[in-house]
């Protein structure tokens, strides 16, 4: 389950789902980084390049999937803005932990029976489009291959 965690983290790292959700209505008036931000402005953060900047997520290249971006050892010393899939301070997606959970147990489920590959018609490189939520252009499909597992003397 802890590679599972760190693999779906990372891949919301690549496919942020809402990386247009965060926003906020400044309360007051403030310059953040030379930048003056007036009381009343609508602020919204570009989630994908702070997903996709190597100074929080170099090396290896921030472009590749690597899980083990993940490890306790390199969370405990990233920003702890740097991964915003789910927004983040005291308004961020209230559904976050049932949303991983259920995730990860869908996963685990699927993986437990079958092994996943692509195939000739996996659209490859993923293509993105913006509608509610950022989702695949096409339906991802990919093949699944029964696995042939014993436990307790059963083949599942
Ligand atoms: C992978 C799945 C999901 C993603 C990526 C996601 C992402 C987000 C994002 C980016 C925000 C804005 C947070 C912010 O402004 O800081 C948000 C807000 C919210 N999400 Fe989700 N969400 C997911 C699943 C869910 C689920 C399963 C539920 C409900 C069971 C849920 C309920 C909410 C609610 C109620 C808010 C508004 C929170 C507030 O304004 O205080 N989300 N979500």
């Amino acid at each position: 389950m802890q590679y599972l965690d760190m693999f779906l983290k990372e891949s919301l790292r690549l496919h942020p789902i809402a990386p247009f959700g965060p926003g906020r209505t400044a309360q007051e008036s403030s310059t953040v980084m030379g930048v003056h931000i007036p009381k009343g402005m609508k602020v919204r953060c570009d989630v994908y390049s702070i997903h996709m900047d190597p100074e929080h997520w170099g090396p290896p290249d921030p472009s590749l999937f690597c899980p083990e971006r993940f490890t306790a050892e390199r969370v405990a010393k990233r920003h702890p803005m740097a991964w915003l899939p789910f927004g983040a301070g005291p308004r961020n997606c209230i559904g976050m932990r049932f949303a991983l959970m259920e995730a990860k147990m869908t996963l685990a489920c699927l993986v437990k029976k079958f092994s996943v590959e692509t195939c000739a018609e996996t659209q490859i490189p993923l293509v993105h489009v913006a509608r509610c939520t950022v989702q695949p252009e096409k339906a991802v499909t990919v093949r699944l291959t029964r696995r042939h597992v014993v436990v307790n003397n059963t083949e599942e």
